[in-house]
């Protein structure tokens, strides 16, 4: 029997909903592909502080790199009445997820947005868009940009001045390029590099980097795109898209916006990766502290996540397909979480979506 130790951050809000629903997927692909998943619980972000009072800890990263994947719910509370917002800001529960990535050096962050023909009555794009589906693959940097430059709030003349910085260095963005490239290879072959280079010195050294990397791989496509154009883009007609490779900041909002065109926020998974076969997978959405402890959470984005785990970091791509195959099969089959629900389909909860994903794979 194959073995494979997954360090697990069930997080905050939602997290413990949907992080119990993607293992109990991947224990049912488990049985069935013959592989065991020794799971070892770590804390992260709220837990993480009312724990141990700080959102990161040695003992948390040092779990993780000894794991062969780290499967994550999200983190987070209500910024206007969790006691964690009363913190300064490098002790909050963001500061623990930048610390995991920025610790493992995740840095690139994966997020697939696809529309289930199943979830077209759910998407919100044009009807003809919508007809046209979609399949497109965000290649967002993660450990740089102005999440991880230097960041200070001063007071001149009886005025406060907070200032962040946005630097790039040319490494940092050779090795994500060449991870969009590599990936497009795998797809339609073509890279929509979205940028600001209009304004913006850093994102003209994204576009010098990221077209030398291009010469290397002739059979993928380049085109640059401004990040004004691409949200506008992304609503107007997505199928244009294949791999959208773009720095931090635009990624994260761009991936918030393709997970709405696929229907929900709570549809869209993602891995972080580094150099090797290592990666965190969550979903892209947050803790939702809005409807935890509820049972009303979609639980897909994580379940896919883990299946993006299997094919990632466990090379079981057999056990990936099924779990994909069997979140199909439940749409197909008209079972919806409250926030993908339309009429004449069958509304279920966080379980028993769950269970139905693991009866189908
Ligand atoms: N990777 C992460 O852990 C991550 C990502 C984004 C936000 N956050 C944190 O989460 C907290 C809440 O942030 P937010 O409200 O801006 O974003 P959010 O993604 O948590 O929620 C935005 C909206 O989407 C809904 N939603 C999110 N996931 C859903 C799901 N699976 N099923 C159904 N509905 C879902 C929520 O109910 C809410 O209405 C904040 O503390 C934020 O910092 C964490
Ligand atoms: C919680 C926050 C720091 C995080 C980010 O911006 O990276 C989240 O929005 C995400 O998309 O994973
Ligand atoms: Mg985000």
């Amino acid at each position: 029997m194959r073995e494979y130790s997954i360090a697990v951050i069930e997080g905050d809000g939602i997290g413990p909903e949907i992080v119990r629903e993607a293992v109990s997927v991947l224990e049912a692909a488990g049985k069935k592909y013959g592989f065991h998943l020794n799971l070892t619980p770590v804390l992260l972000g709220g837990a993480s502080i009312d724990r141990y009072g700080v959102p990161l800890t040695q003992e948390t990263i040092e779990i993780a790199k000894k794991s062969d994947a780290v499967l994550m719910g999200s983190i987070g509370g209500d910024a206007k009445t969790s006691p964690w917002y009363r913190l300064e800001p490098s002790r909050r529960p963001e500061a623990g997820l930048l610390g995991i990535r920025k610790a493992l050096g995740l840095f690139a962050n994966l997020r697939p947005a696809w529309l289930y023909d199943e979830l077209k009555g759910a998407c919100p794009l044009k009807e003809e868009a919508a007809d046209r589906g979609f399949d497109l693959l965000i290649m967002r940097e993660l450990t740089g940009g102005l999440y991880f430059g230097k960041r200070e709030t001063v007071e001149k003349d009886g005025v406060l001045v907070a200032t962040d910085t946005l630097t790039y260095s040319e490494p940092e963005i050779r090795r994500i390029a060449v991870k969009a490239f590599e990936v497009a290879g795998k797809r339609r072959k073509k890279v929509t590099l979205v940028d600001k280079a209009n304004v913006l010195d850093s994102s003209r050294l994204w576009r010098k980097v990221t077209a030398e990397v291009a010469e290397k791989y002739p059979d993928v496509s380049l085109e640059n795109m401004l990040v004004d154009n691409c949200a506008m883009q992304l609503v107007r007609d997505p199928s244009q898209f294949d791999v959208v490779l773009t720095e931090n900041m635009f990624g994260d909002i761009l991936s918030d916006e393709a997970s709405m065109i696929t229907g929900s926020i709570g549809m869209l998974p993602s891995a972080s990766l580094n150099e090797t076969s290592f990666g965190l997978y969550e979903p892209s959405h947050g803790s939702a502290p809005d409807i935890a402890g509820k049972d009303i959470a979609n639980p897909l984005a994580t379940i896919l996540s883990a299946a993006m785990m299997l094919r990632y970091s466990l090379s079981e791509d057999e056990a990936a397909d099924a779990v994909e195959n069997a979140v199909r099969k439940v749409l197909k089959d008209g079972y919806r979480t409250g926030d993908i629900y339309t009429e004449g389909t069958r509304k279920v909860g966080t379980a028993r979506m769950g269970s139905l994903v693991a009866e189908r794979v």
